[in-house]
């Protein structure tokens, strides 16, 4: 097993190249947040944002439109129900679908439809109600290449796993049948890349807040927009994400999500140098 460390980080982390411009950095698109859940896709953007994409653009229920402009006037928005979503995906380097989704009909639809528009090209990560839409509605695997980022009992839902049964070798041959990269995502993480399992160093308990696996699909996002390859940019954002909320809780009893977000650009810099 190989350990998640700053070091490697580092070595992913790179300072920006001179001739560059906002489409240097990734084309973001989140679709999530539906009319309960807009929080999700609001903390998805932002992490985006904040770790360093170029454009970050967010598909999701038309109730979260001010909302998400005075919080990150940074990102564009669309309808996630309009049939402008097919061509969003398309244009899209990066896209992220299911943070606060949902899993009713609507979320389905919506889901099929990305899952339809999207090339083998692109970097899809599928995190919370997504993954429990693939799991419940046996949907087949995206065309795409994928970072899956389950919790424990999304994991169970995707894998077949019990949370009991969940060892890492177990987990380790669960992921061996679902293509593309696994972010396990417990008070231990472990990412399953190929062959490999990967043990994140960093996080904590003050982490254990609702949003924080929100926040994580952002910057894996960022990451996959503008470092490569895609495997280590997923490995240095799980170690990211974790080590900012490690920060913030050294004079924070809770890292919140908005509070890691913050920070992230000036551990980044830090990081690069
Ligand atoms: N502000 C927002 O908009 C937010 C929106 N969010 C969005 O909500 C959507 C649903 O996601 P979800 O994770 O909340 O629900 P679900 O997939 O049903 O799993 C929860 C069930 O599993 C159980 N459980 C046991 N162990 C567990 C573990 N280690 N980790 C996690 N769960 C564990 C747990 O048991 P319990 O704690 O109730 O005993 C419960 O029965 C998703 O789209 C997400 O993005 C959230 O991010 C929050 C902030
Ligand atoms: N006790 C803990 N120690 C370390 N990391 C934690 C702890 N609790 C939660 N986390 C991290 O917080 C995130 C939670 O993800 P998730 O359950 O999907 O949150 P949400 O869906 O509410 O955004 C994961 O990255 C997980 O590793
Ligand atoms: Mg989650």
């Amino acid at each position: 097993m190989k350990q998640l460390t700053e070091q490697f980080a580092q070595s992913v982390v790179r300072p920006r190249a001179r001739d560059t411009y906002k489409g240097s950095f990734g084309k973001i698109l989140i679709v999530g947040g539906n009319a309960h859940f807009g929080g999700a896709a609001i903390m998805s953007a932002s992490a985006a944002v904040y770790a360093g994409a170029g454009l970050v653009s967010v598909a999701t229920d038309p109730v979260n439109r001010h909302a998400l402009h005075a919080r990150l006037p940074e990102a564009m928005i669309l309808d996630a129900t309009a049939p402008e979503l097919e061509t969003a995906v398309r244009q899209a380097t990066v896209i992220v679908v299911g943070p606060g989704l949902g899993t009713d009909g609507t979320a389905l639809t919506i889901l099929k439809t990305v899952f339809a528009a999207v090339n083998a090209k692109q970097v899809m990560i599928i995190d919370g109600s997504a993954i429990t839409l693939v799991a419940s509605h046996h949907l087949d695997y995206p065309q795409a290449q994928l970072v899956w980022t389950p919790h424990q009992i999304e994991w169970q839902r995707l894998s077949g796993l019990p949370l009991a049964a969940q060892t890492i070798e177990a987990s380790q041959k669960a992921a061996a049948k679902i293509p593309g990269i696994i972010v396990a995502k417990s008070s231990q993480t472990h990412v399953f890349v190929d062959e490999d399992v990967y043990e994140n160093t960093a996080g904590g308990p003050a982490m254990a807040t609702g949003g924080s696996g929100d926040t994580l699909t952002g910057i894996i996002a960022a990451f996959a927009g503008q470092f490569q390859p895609l495997d280590k940019a997923a490995l240095a954002a799980v170690f990211v994400h974790s080590r900012v909320a490690d920060i913030v809780a050294m004079n924070s009893y809770v890292a919140l999500p908005t509070m890691v977000i913050r920070e992230l650009p000036t551990y980044l810099k830090q990081l690069s140098e």
